[in-house]
């Protein structure tokens, strides 16, 4: 199956931070946001690019994005982001087949990562996500919107909220991408900033990147 050329974009920014202290979107590293430097690494990737968020959303230096929250309060982990992702691409745009996410704690994600999850996808139904040396990486991946409601029956049948477990349900394509090989050494493309010792290691990589 060819993927219709416009793939819409969603930076998924719904969850609580906990582990950070403070909503990661705003945190700045190295000079910018990490909202805005996910929007700045999807936007070239996709169609059209909104956010998902429960809370106010702080665009810095960036372009200000369409922001939609959950559908609910249940606050049932990144699936409800993406359950909320499906239903905002429905709505504003019915002819897309997939849309992509990433989350907005993750600055270094591939820059070939929609195309190459894209290729993967062999029917409207083909959820296709992302791996690498790490492990799988849930919430980089193309949803189809045909299964919004299947994911809403699921979450609201009390499904199990892992997103690998709704992966697994429906056979999804992995594709595995490689290392971000530096002076210093290489890291994962996917690198998570959860933690405070996160932002400091993130910190680092940067500089070795800009260097
Ligand atoms: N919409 C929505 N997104 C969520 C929810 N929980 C997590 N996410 C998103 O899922 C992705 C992975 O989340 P984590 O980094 O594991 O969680 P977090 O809630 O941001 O941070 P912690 O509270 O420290 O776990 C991020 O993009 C989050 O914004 C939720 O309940 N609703
Ligand atoms: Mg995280």
């Amino acid at each position: 199956m060819a993927l219709a050329a416009a793939i819409p974009g969603v930076i998924l920014a719904g969850g609580l931070s906990s582990r950070m202290g403070q909503d990661k979107a705003r945190i700045r590293l190295g000079g910018a946001s990490l909202l805005d430097r996910a929007a700045r690494r999807l936007r070239p990737q996709v169609s059209t690019l909104a956010v998902n968020a429960n809370g106010p959303v702080l665009f810095g230096e960036g372009e200000e994005l369409p922001v939609f929250a959950d559908l609910d309060a249940a606050r049932a982990g990144p699936l409800s982001g993406v359950l909320a992702a499906l239903d905002h691409t429905r709505r504003t745009q019915p002819e897309a087949s997939h849309v992509a996410t990433v989350p907005t704690d993750s600055p270094f994600f591939p820059e070939d990562l929609v195309a190459r999850l894209a290729r993967a996808v062999d029917g409207p139904e083909r959820i296709a996500v992302a791996r690498s040396e790490a492990g799988l990486h849930p919430v980089f991946a193309l949803w189809p919107v045909a299964l919004a409601g299947d994911l809403a029956a699921w979450l609201a049948g009390g499904g199990a909220l892992r997103v690998r477990s709704y992966l697994e349900r429906h056979q999804a394509r992995e594709v595995t991408f490689p290392p971000v090989e530096t002076a210093r050494g290489s890291f994962d493309p996917f690198f998570n900033i959860n933690t405070p010792a996160d932002l400091d290691a993130a910190e680092n990589w940067l500089w070795v990147l800009e260097r």
